[in-house]
């Protein structure tokens, strides 16, 4: 904890209505008025749930000395009213912490799919450089090797500022985050002072929060816009944009920083020529302005391809020399949740994925098909609450690519799973009959794996790291791979 004066918070912020005590000591800056302590400033923030002003006689209560606001109110502290909490947030958060993203290389990843996959491809290279990383993402949070849940894939400004000062102080010599969509538009991450962004891709997701695919490309590009205008020699900054994805122009033109490009069909800085894809992984012969070199990885299908020559072209523009990416690329054993396969001595497959958009399953039923010696079984659901539009997308692309598909529940959620399923199925024709619905996710991984013959390949999809399913606003103890493990051993008595 640091204690700094009001007047140092609001040294850069301007017009701050309202006449008090300045020179007032400030023990944290919360956002929460049930973690408020004695000497805290409380920052008002109008949520999906709450409206963070109700709860400023609890902050008060428990110790909140002053309080920012949007409208003024009648309290027993003093109130600093704002035009934007959430900006103040962000900006304060940052001062109260030093500007931690001042100190320390910041990569953000954003794009539909394959942001998990690239912020641990970068791990690893940096790794292999002999650099300290803090990864911040869907997964987990990690500061070195050691990892903390998380409840966001991108957390809000004040737990971001705090975590990326932890991670300064522990030593990182880099700090890669994935930022969603979510987060650009809530501005989680005012108060970050990028030096990478990277775009993997944009395709149907989050339509139940963004009004069209136009809004959600327009906030993806906001992380491009953050990369400011401010041009240092010795640091540079990047822009790193996939040029075979179709949004690719209005990103490039979103920033004013440098902009190197990768893909594999469109003329770029970074490309792959001679990919080859199997079972077993990926080569490819990496192109680069400074120099070529055969890459091997056990990752699996050709968007890792794209995921890798995104993790390549950030990597080289922080200066890793292409010997540290190819030993990187050689040694990641893949990445936890995303085509892992559950390990067990049968003559039939089953893989663990994390697609949950329709772009995604599509890729991942795609690399399946081409590889696959004999049937193939998909089990996938749809999540509550979430983009209701993708939902008879991805029943579409299970049957187009799978022999035979079960369709059960994801994470529920608020919503009834039958009605889910109701809307996965609704759009399928008649003569669709290669499937069967079994709403308990556990029975239908049991079945699935029970129909396995010698040689075929069981896709189990949605959940991949996920070690819970929320029905309700309850999380109950769930793990595709243990329930898949465990239907294996009980198929073989
Ligand atoms: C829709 C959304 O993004 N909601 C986020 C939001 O919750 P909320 O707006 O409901 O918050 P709220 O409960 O209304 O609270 C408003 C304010 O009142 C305060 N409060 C609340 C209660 C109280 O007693 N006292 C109090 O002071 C809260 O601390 C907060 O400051 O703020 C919370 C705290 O930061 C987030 O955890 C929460 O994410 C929820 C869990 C969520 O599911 N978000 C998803 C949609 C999301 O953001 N996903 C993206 C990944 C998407 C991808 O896959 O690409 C992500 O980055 O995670
Ligand atoms: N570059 C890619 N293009 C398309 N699909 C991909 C790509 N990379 C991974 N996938 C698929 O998307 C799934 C999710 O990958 P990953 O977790 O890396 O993406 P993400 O963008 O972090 O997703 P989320 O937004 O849910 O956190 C994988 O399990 C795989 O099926
Ligand atoms: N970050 C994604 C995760 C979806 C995972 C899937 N299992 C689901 O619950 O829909 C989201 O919040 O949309
Ligand atoms: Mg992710």
């Amino acid at each position: 904890m640091y204690i700094l004066r009001l007047k140092e918070i609001l040294s850069f912020i301007p017009f701050i209505a309202g006449s008090i005590n300045t020179d007032m000591e400030i023990n944290e800056i919360e956002m929460d008025s049930r973690k408020v302590k004695p000497g805290d400033l409380f920052v008002c923030i109008n949520g999906f749930t709450v409206d963070g002003h109700d709860y400023v006689d609890e902050a008060i209560n428990r110790g909140a000395v002053c309080i920012v606001a949007e409208k003024n109110m009648d309290v027993s502290v003093p109130v600093l009213v704002v035009s934007d909490t959430v900006r103040f947030l962000g900006m304060s958060a940052a001062k109260y912490y030093g500007f931690p993203t001042h100190q320390v290389p910041l990569i953000g990843v954003t794009g539909t799919n394959g942001k998990t996959t690239v912020t641990y491809l970068l791990e690893s290279i940096f790794n292999h450089n002999k650099q300290k990383t803090g990864v911040i993402g869907t997964i987990q949070m990690k500061i070195g090797q050691d990892a903390f849940p998380v409840n966001n894939t991108t957390p809000d400004a004040l737990f971001l500022q705090k975590t990326i000062k932890s991670m300064i102080n522990y030593g990182v010599d880099k700090v890669i985050m994935e930022v969603s969509s979510h987060a650009l538009d809530l501005g989680r991450v005012y108060g970050c002072d990028f030096d990478v962004a990277i775009f993997t891709n944009l395709s149907q997701d989050h339509l139940d929060y963004h009004d069209s695919m136009e809004d959600y490309l327009r906030a993806k590009s906001l992380l491009f816009a953050q990369l400011g205008n401010r041009y240092e020699e010795k640091h540079p900054k990047f822009a790193i944009i996939n040029v075979d994805d179709s949004s690719s122009g209005l990103l490039q033109r979103s920033t004013a920083q440098h902009v190197i490009t990768y893909g594999c069909e469109n003329e770029a800085h970074i490309r792959a020529e001679n990919i080859k894809l199997d079972a077993t992984g990926t080569s490819f012969i990496l192109i680069t302005p400074v120099g070529k070199v055969p890459i091997k990885s056990k990752l699996i299908g050709k968007f890792n391809v794209y995921n890798m020559l995104a993790a390549s072209a950030a990597s080289i523009a922080l200066q890793i020399p292409l010997s540290v990416i190819k030993h990187a690329f050689e040694h990641i054993p893949g990445v936890n949740g995303r085509f892992q396969p559950v390990k067990a001595n049968h003559s039939y497959s089953v893989i663990v994925d994390y697609a949950h958009t329709p772009d995604s399953l599509e890729n991942v039923l795609q690399t399946i098909h081409e590889l696959a010696e004999n049937k193939i079984y998909v089990v996938v659901g749809c999540g509550g609450d979430r983009d209701k539009t993708k939902r008879p997308l991805m029943a579409q692309i299970a049957l187009t690519y799978a022999d035979y598909a079960i369709f059960t529940s994801d994470n529920p959620r608020t919503e009834d799973p039958h009605v889910i399923l109701k809307d996965m199925t609704d759009g399928l024709s008649d003569d669709q009959t290669n499937y069967e619905v079994i709403v308990d996710r556990k029975q239908a991984i049991h079945h699935a794996i029970n129909l396995a013959q010698e040689k075929d390949v069981i896709l189990i999809a949605g959940k991949g790291h996920e070690t819970y399913q929320q029905i309700g606003h309850k999380k109950y103890d769930f793990d595709d791979r243990k329930v898949a493990l465990k239907a294996m051993e009980t198929k073989e008595k």
